[in-house]
């Protein structure tokens, strides 16, 4: 497994180009298996999931090409096989083969899927709208077993708030006959993405990005051209990691509205922030006041920066609380920050951060994505070297992160 070496202490300056989101990628990849000629998705970050999704599609029969950020998918040779074992294990987004699949063939054999260690994570509300569709489910030797013969849309009221779910709902209903009404929908940025997508792919596609999401089907779905939105995660991990170092970064192609969230915590703690059309600059004298973060449901605190944020509450004046509503159990970075001198209690879903302890370089582990980004914040805050094992972790979701770093003056690279 590769290793980071982080040497700590410098503020990144600078400006940092923001690639396409990693949440919206791995949807819309899957998506094209409903189309029935070529497709083009730009603006593609070059991160493992990709790549392992690009495989994925590939096994099934689709023709992938890709020149720099562009995906060429040509899905009309994809066959109906079961996806049960290998990469589709790999991923979380792999779920979304089952509604992709359900909608083109009306069936699909799908291993469940893997993806972040945050606690349980079950599918349930996928499959209570495959089943309001009228796909039948089996679960066998650890696959979904689905068929359907033709969808028909239904009414399907999601009881727990689900990105997933709602993805997955969309991709099958978008080849279902009739009208889907999703109520309860999830709100995020990459939903509004994939809905773009399937609505130049010829469904109809109102009111992503609210609660209820209304789909008119089709059996006919073809190709088309699509630019993914900037990955607000990857944004907010830049600008944590300017006000943690007392840096002074502009994070360029960005949608400073997806990013509210942040801003808003990061302005409370004394940080400057200046918003742009399409850049936010981030400005830190690294005196910094602790705050409450509570993860909720877009437009909430996204879960996904909890963990570095967590980072740059040990360095802030003050005790900060730090409540996870999304995942209980996502606190894996917590004991990793302790080892470089935080002081972190978790007490159920909460950690209390006793601020301003003085960080120090040492062999630490990321055992997820977001856990690697958090000791990435902290590494660079620490004196002294940090060796962060589980590299592989923080290539599924960041492009290029030791040159965009280092671009910044950031000290890192790989062993
Ligand atoms: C590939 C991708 O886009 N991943 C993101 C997506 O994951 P993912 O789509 O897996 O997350 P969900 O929004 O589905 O999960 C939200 C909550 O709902 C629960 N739940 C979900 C589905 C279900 O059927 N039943 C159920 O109880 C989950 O356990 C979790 O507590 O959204 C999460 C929440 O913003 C992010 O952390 C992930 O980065
Ligand atoms: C949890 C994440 O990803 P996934 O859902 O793909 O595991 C993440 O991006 O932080």
């Amino acid at each position: 497994m590769d290793k980071l070496m982080i040497k700590g202490g410098r503020p990144l300056i600078g400006h940092v180009a923001i690639s396409g989101a990693k949440n919206s990628a791995v949807a819309l990849i899957p998506a094209a298996i409903l189309a029935d000629s070529p497709i083009t998705i730009e603006n593609l970050p070059s991160i493992r999931d990709v790549e392992i999704y690009v495989e994925i599609l590939r096994e099934m029969g689709a023709e992938v090409s890709r020149d720099r950020d562009r995906l060429h998918i040509d899905p009309s040779r994809i066959d109906k096989i079961h996806m049960v074992n290998g990469n589709v294990k790999k991923l979380r987004a792999s779920s979304y083969l089952m509604g992709a699949m359900l909608g083109r063939f009306g069936e699909a054999v799908v291993g469940l899927p893997g993806g972040c260690n945050l606690g349980p994570r079950p599918i349930d509300q996928h499959i209570k709208g495959f089943e309001a569709l009228g796909a039948k489910v089996v679960y066998k030797e650890g696959a979904v077993h689905l068929t359907a013969g033709r969808l028909r849309g239904a009414r399907v009221y999601l009881d727990v708030v689900s990105v997933g779910a709602t993805i997955n709902i969309m991709l099958a209903a978008s080849g279902a006959e009739g009208i889907t009404v999703i109520e309860n929908a999830a709100k995020e940025p990459e939903i509004i993405d994939v809905a773009t997508l399937l609505n130049a792919m010829g469904a109809r596609i109102k009111g992503a990005g609210t609660d209820v999401i209304r789909i008119r089907g089709t059996r006919s779905l073809k190709g088309c051209r699509h630019s993914i939105i900037p990955d607000r995660i990857e944004a907010g991990t830049y600008m944590i990691a300017a006000a943690a170092t007392g840096g002074d970064v502009t994070v360029d192609h960005v949608i400073p509205l997806h990013l509210e969230p942040v801003s808003a915590k990061l302005r409370e703690m004394g940080v400057t922030v200046e918003e742009g059309d399409e850049h936010l600059r981030i400005i830190s004298d690294r005196r910094l006041r602790s705050v409450d973060i509570k993860t909720l449901p877009y437009p909430g605190f996204p879960t996904d920066l909890q963990q570095p944020f967590t980072a740059l509450l040990t360095q802030a004046e003050g005790t900060g609380m730090v409540t996870d509503n999304i995942y209980a159990a996502r606190f894996r970075h917590v004991d990793e920050l302790g080892r470089m001198g935080a002081d972190i209690q978790v007490e159920g879903r909460t950690a209390l951060i006793r601020g301003g302890t003085p960080l120090h370089g040492t062999d630490v582990r990321a055992a997820d994505l977001r856990t690697g980004a958090a000791l990435v914040v902290a590494g660079l805050m620490a004196e002294g070297m940090t060796e962060l094992s589980g590299a592989d972790y923080i290539d599924r979701g960041y492009e290029h992160l030791e040159s965009k770093l280092g671009s910044l003056g950031g000290e890192i690279w790989r062993k």
